[in-house]
């Protein structure tokens, strides 16, 4: 617990105000709940046995103010407080996005959607109530059993001593539950963790479901993981449940030591039944303020589970470290030498060597699984090289800035990305919208057509999947903003795969007339595609058997040969 509240101690001292206010309020919900039971005394004493007049009119107006000063305490810690866990949780939030956001994309593909969205969700929002409302009660309850502890003593210190040993012995079994607790807590997140990324999957693969009529089959595999969910809350309340009939116990021993001791005393005369109710009450009250301490404990394990789980996010590093050279102005080349790449231990590429200078088209061939989308991954730093070199001109792309270098490469992919905003920010995306280069660069991608057709336009809103567009029609909007990046190095992975064949030939036309002053990269299939490529690399597990033009290749390569025919 400790250990949780130093990573967060740093976050408080924004708020120090806010805690001072805060720790008003509590120090008179304090006051407000120990003053009650003190004035169980001049109740008694003065106006039952007494017959104290004046103290009839001064105890109602006395309780009357010790109950507003309670209630007004609560509310002024509960806001404050309130407001330090939002805060708190919302910077949480954004830190952990990101650092995730900064981690390598071999993280992304090996982690699913679904778990790092209830990291982000559930995980920080069992965070929130413990950096907030938690400490404030918590140290609000404490400050109460020391209010009510006080005013024990004070009435008979030799009842407290057998009213109040009998607390220590309970903590024990305590503390064991707390521990189960937190496992529970563990499996509880790991749970909900499995619930949100089965519920992704499936939403992501609506159509394949729907395809299959598989609905009754994910239907069950989702219960599976529900009942299990249950199982764990279900333990996790007979575990926390076992708090209160624990307390009670305990609670019911002191009590009969004191009824023993305290009415012996009574009895004797060395202590006045005011004082002795008095002390009772206090007892009493003592009684819900641990209570809740103890359930507090309990809920910090489940926010202690939780923060551990963010903390394994937080602890990753991304391996692909930004190099400090600027990206040349001028780019003449680039340059694989001898590159090997694994993934883990597959082989994805074995000793390349290829080169592609300013101006040319160069185009990757080859079987599925040939390593042609690993070669151009690591133009973009997706990955790192396992040995060998990548260079530009003469600079390993490790040393170069990595910002530099994203800004200099345009990828598109069979894969098409959407997001939730206007054609023209799509397009744009992550840059200011120049609505005449948005509009050049979908004319340039054979998309200016439909879009200009469309009610708004450029304007138009998309979609998170662009369902409101043909497959066709999101191709060239990936491919429009490839474009508008104008981007050095090129990258076209099965980008023109969803196109009718007139579209494809006129978008290569395009790209032929944009080569000029970019290098280029195409993976394609359809071999038509790259017929004016200026050199074509054949593939072969993970191996380039043969680089050359389309005529030397059909002339010497077999491979070559064998692909054409296949395409045609
Ligand atoms: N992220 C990854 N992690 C592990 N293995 C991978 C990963 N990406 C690709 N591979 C493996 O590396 C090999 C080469 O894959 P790659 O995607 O580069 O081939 P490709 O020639 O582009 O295939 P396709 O034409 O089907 O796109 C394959 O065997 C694939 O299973």
């Amino acid at each position: 617990m400790r250990d949780f509240f130093k990573q967060y101690v740093p976050y408080y001292k924004n708020y120090i105000n806010r805690f001072i206010y805060a720790f008003i309020g509590m120090a008179l919900a304090a006051v407000g709940t120990s003053g009650t039971a003190y004035a169980v005394k001049p109740l008694l004493d003065d106006i039952f046995v007494n017959k104290d007049l004046e103290m009839l009119k001064i105890l109602p107006i006395a309780i009357v103010l010790l109950y507003f000063g309670k209630a007004a305490g609560t509310y002024i810690q509960a806001i404050n407080m309130a407001f330090i866990g939002q805060d708190i949780v919302r910077l949480v939030r954004d830190k952990l996005l990101g650092h995730i956001l900064k981690l390598d994309v071999d993280f992304f593909y090996k982690k699913n959607n679904g778990e790092l969205i209830s990291r982000i969700t559930n995980d920080i929002n069992r965070i929130q109530s413990a950096v907030s409302q938690k400490i404030g009660e918590f140290i609000r309850e404490f400050l109460t059993v020391i209010g009510l502890v006080v005013v024990v003593i004070y009435q008979s210190p030799e009842l407290a001593f057998y009213g109040l040993i009998v607390m220590p012995l309970s903590m024990w079994p305590l503390s064991i539950l707390a521990r189960k607790m937190k496992k529970l807590s563990f499996r509880s997140q790991e749970s909900i963790s499995d619930i949100t990324t089965h519920l992704s999957e499936i939403f992501n693969n609506i159509e394949i479901i729907k395809a299959n009529t598989s609905e009754k089959f994910e239907l069950k595999k989702f219960s599976d993981f529900n009942m299990n969910f249950f199982k764990i809350n279900l333990k996790t309340v007979k575990t926390n449940e076992l708090v209160n009939p624990l307390m009670e116990t305990v609670g019911a021993i002191a009590f009969s030591l004191v009824i023993v001791i305290g009415g012996k005393q009574v009895i004797d005369g060395e202590l006045t039944v005011g004082a002795f109710f008095s002390f009772l009450t206090a007892l009493f009250l003592l009684y819900p303020p641990i209570k809740r301490l103890s359930s507090i404990f309990n809920f910090m394990q489940d926010a202690i589970a939780a923060n551990e789980r963010i903390n394994q996010l937080l602890d990753l590093r991304a391996t692909i470290i930004s190099g400090q050279n600027n990206f040349p102005e001028n780019i003449q080349k680039i340059e694989f030498k001898n590159v090997t790449l694994r993934y883990d231990e597959k082989v994805a590429l074995k000793n390349i060597n290829l080169e592609a200078k300013l101006g040319q088209k160069v185009a990757l061939v080859g079987d599925s699984g040939g390593g042609k989308s690993s070669l151009v991954n690591l133009i973009a730093r997706f990955y790192d090289v396992s040995s060998g070199e990548i260079n530009i001109d003469s600079l390993n792309i490790k040393d170069l800035d990595i910002k530099q270098l994203k800004e200099n490469i345009a990828i598109v992919t069979q894969r098409v990305y959407i997001f939730s905003d206007s054609i023209a920010k799509n397009v744009a995306y992550g840059k200011e919208v120049d609505e005449q280069r948005v509009i050049e660069s979908l004319k340039q991608a054979h998309a200016y057509d439909f879009v200009s057709k469309l009610p708004e336009g450029i304007n138009t809103d998309l979609d998170e999947f662009g369902t409101n567009l043909s497959g066709g029609q999101r191709q060239r909007i990936a491919i429009a903003r490839a474009l508008y990046k104008n981007p050095k190095i090129l990258i076209l992975d099965e980008a023109t795969s969803a196109l009718d064949n007139k579209s494809e030939s006129v978008i290569s036309d395009i790209i032929d007339e944009i080569s000029k002053d970019k290098i280029i990269f195409i993976i394609a299939h359809r071999l038509s595609t790259i017929k004016t490529a200026d050199k074509i690399a054949v593939f072969k597990e993970g191996e380039i058997i043969a680089q050359d033009t389309e005529e030397n290749l059909l002339l010497n390569c077999d491979e070559y040969k064998r692909l054409k025919t296949l395409s045609n």
